[in-house]
């Protein structure tokens, strides 16, 4: 098994409680150590400080996490009061943190198998870890076909850009933006990736140049402020992101710093691609406007080194955090999902890509 797997789990079994085991991506690149949570709070705390995180991951992170309700203390409770147990669980999981859907989306589907459930109280735990289980294989699937989907569109290029991390570390594996890249390489066609660093938590720098790095995909780091310059000496030939949530007329909430980067493309006519799964899209969101952004700590700005770091801010200077932003739909040429490739996103294209 692969040390750097991003997401573990290991049911009950023995006297042994379940585990959820994660690659503590808050170590990284310098430490390569994991974080085994066997409750839920251990496991909102996890999401929470991005010790696991990324649209996807999260998604699977929560949904084992429902699996580490601790139910055996209820083993004489009926199964209303297990149910309402788990909901409980659920509830609390889906506060971690609010603008990534796909957290939604999982719970909400560990959710449909406590209230249609109608054996016997111990055998629900057991049909939830399938559930997740289930969840972390989907995914694995639709990382696969988005990387064979975005390949046929950055074939024909030498140089790519990418913000933050949208590779394993934020999926199963493989990943949505980074997977065409890997599918790419395994073809024998490796491209080159400019990683923008990712300010203020270093996604870029710190995770996807470690990834490819370890997938010898030759892979450059540049801060978030020299994209511009690299797009306008003609070194980028496109630029492809993932997503946290996806409105239903195509604007993309994103890391923050997605927005700038596809007004730069835009300018240099430089095709922005946006890659992620089904499960991100928000149909019941008419546009970017409504989807919740994540704001946080401002310590995050001020110590980007750690908090045992110099603080980089004048004390009782106002510091913003918004953890990401939203590009509109024009600003991007094509959304690449595990079900094909939608072109010039609107209203009309993504719910009939949705449907079909
Ligand atoms: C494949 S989704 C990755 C997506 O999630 C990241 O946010 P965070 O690191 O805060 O979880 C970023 O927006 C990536 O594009």
């Amino acid at each position: 098994m692969n040390e750097a797997e991003t997401i573990r789990y290991h049911a009950a079994h023995d006297g042994r409680p379940a585990e959820l085991d994660l690659l503590d991506q808050t170590k990284l690149p310098g430490t390569l150590t994991r974080l085994v949570c066997t409750t839920i709070d251990q496991t909102h705390d996890a999401i929470q400080r991005l010790v696991v995180r990324g649209a996807p991951a999260i998604g699977i992170a929560a949904a084992y996490g429902v699996t580490l309700t601790p139910v055996d203390a209820y083993a004489s409770a009926s199964l209303p009061e297990v149910q309402a147990r788990y909901r409980q669980t659920i509830d609390h999981l889906a506060t971690s943190r609010p603008t990534a859907v796909n957290l939604f989306w999982a719970l909400d589907r560990m959710r449909a198998i406590v209230d249609g459930f109608a054996g016997e109280v111990a055998e629900l735990r057991e049909q939830l870890v399938t559930e997740a289980i289930r969840i972390h294989d989907d995914d694995r699937q639709m990382c696969r076909s988005i990387g064979r989907n975005g390949a046929t569109l950055l074939a024909h290029c030498k140089s790519v850009m990418t913000h933050c991390n949208a590779g394993s570390l934020a999926t199963s594996m493989w990943g949505t933006a980074l997977a065409p890249m890997y599918h790419l390489h395994e073809s024998g066609h490796t491209l080159e990736v400019f990683a923008d660093e990712t300010r203020p938590l270093l996604q870029g720098a710190r995770l996807t140049a470690w990834e490819l790095h370890q997938a010898g995909i030759p892979v450059t780091v540049c801060t978030d402020s020299m994209s511009g310059s690299l797009m306008r000496q003609g070194r980028v030939d496109a630029v492809i992101v993932g997503a946290d949530r996806i409105a239903a007329n195509g604007d993309v909430a994103n890391k923050i710093g997605t927005y700038p980067l596809a007004v730069l493309a835009k300018y240099h006519n430089i095709p922005f691609y946006v890659a992620a799964p089904t499960n991100t899209f928000d149909a019941e969101l008419e546009s970017g406007d409504l989807i919740p952004i994540e704001q946080r700590n401002a310590d995050e700005v001020s110590y980007p080194c750690g908090a045992d770091s110099p603080r980089h801010t004048p004390e009782g200077v106002t510091v913003v955090n918004p953890a990401f932003d939203v590009t509109p739909a024009e600003l991007v040429t094509a959304v690449i999902t595990e079900k094909g490739v939608i072109s010039g996103p609107d209203t009309t294209k993504v719910r009939a890509h949705l449907d079909a």
